[in-house]
């Protein structure tokens, strides 16, 4: 199987071009490539497909072999892959997801996609379908038990699910191990949860730490981020522009306020290209 190993501010995925050949079981092959000693390594597989509504289509496969609906950094790596191998030659492209289609704006620096804006669409909260019209909407934080503690969390959906959790303490001196997967298969999320804790630093500034369903701590989640920076304004914590330092880099988000959409811009880089043999019968 030919793949090109990409990440976005160190969220790193296996990326497979499955435009002409699809592959027999991606889940199983997401938990053989991500594995750190005897695999590839990554947090995941991202197929890059055709779509009879949509420039692509990304499906993504978390480390665990679970299939998400949404991944953020994953899908400014795609429009990378896409304009950098010349399956397109269009600086704006859409990108067909299990969250709905999202539209895209490549940042073009010597021929090869550097950025990448993404309008993510409109978070829905607590993960009913109902999308959020302002920042008065009345459900905003909740209180959860986990680990013998009493937690106050946002629960945004950005077409996959988020737990925000604001702590006072640096995020690199928080037991994430402990209660990362505490979060994760809390019963309150009958189909798991990815979690982020945040401080914020300024009105304009967080820093946050991610527990990512399926693949444990990442150096960053798009659409966490995106997560974060709603639940941090339904807070009355932040403005709605905001940078948020994460442990792989910085993402710049924006909730926009006249169209209720959530943007977010950051970076996509390619590692390397590589071919791998698949067991028998996955090939
Ligand atoms: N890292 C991603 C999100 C990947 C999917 C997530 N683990 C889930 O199961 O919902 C991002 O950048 O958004």
């Amino acid at each position: 199987m030919k793949f090109t190993k990409m990440h976005g501010i160190g969220n790193d995925y296996v990326y497979v071009d499955c435009t002409k050949k699809e592959l027999k079981d991606p889940a199983e092959i997401s938990k053989i490539v991500s594995d750190r000693h005897f695999g590839i390594g990554s947090d995941g597989l991202i197929l890059i497909g055709s779509s009879d509504r949509a420039d692509f289509r990304m499906n993504i496969y978390n480390a665990d072999g679970s299939q998400a609906e949404m991944c953020g950094n994953g899908i400014r790596c795609v429009a990378k892959y896409v304009y950098d191998y010349g399956l397109t030659d269009k600086d704006e492209i859409s990108v067909d997801t299990l969250a709905g289609i999202k539209y895209l704006k490549l940042t073009i620096e010597n021929g090869k996609v550097s950025k990448v804006r993404v309008n993510m669409g409109k978070p829905i909260l607590k993960a009913s379908e109902i999308p959020v019209k302002a920042e008065k909407e009345p459900v905003v934080a909740e209180a959860i038990e986990a680990g013998g503690r009493e937690w106050k969390m946002t629960c945004v959906s950005m077409g996959n699910p988020h737990a925000v959790i604001f702590i006072d303490t640096p995020v690199k001196e928080f037991p994430l191990e402990t209660y990362g997967p505490l979060f994760e298969s809390h019963e309150r999320f009958p189909k798991r949860t990815n979690t982020e804790f945040v401080r914020v630093l300024d009105r304009k500034t967080m820093e946050m730490r991610v527990w990512e369903r399926g693949s444990a701590e990442t150096l960053a989640c798009g659409t966490g981020t995106c997560a974060t920076a709603v639940a941090a304004v339904l807070n009355g914590l932040c403005d709605r522009s905001v940078l948020v330092h994460l442990l792989g880099g910085d993402l710049e988000i924006e909730w926009n306020e006249e169209d209720g959409c959530v943007y977010m811009t950051g970076p996509a880089t390619t590692v390397f290209d590589g071919e791998i043999t698949l067991p028998e019968g996955l090939e």
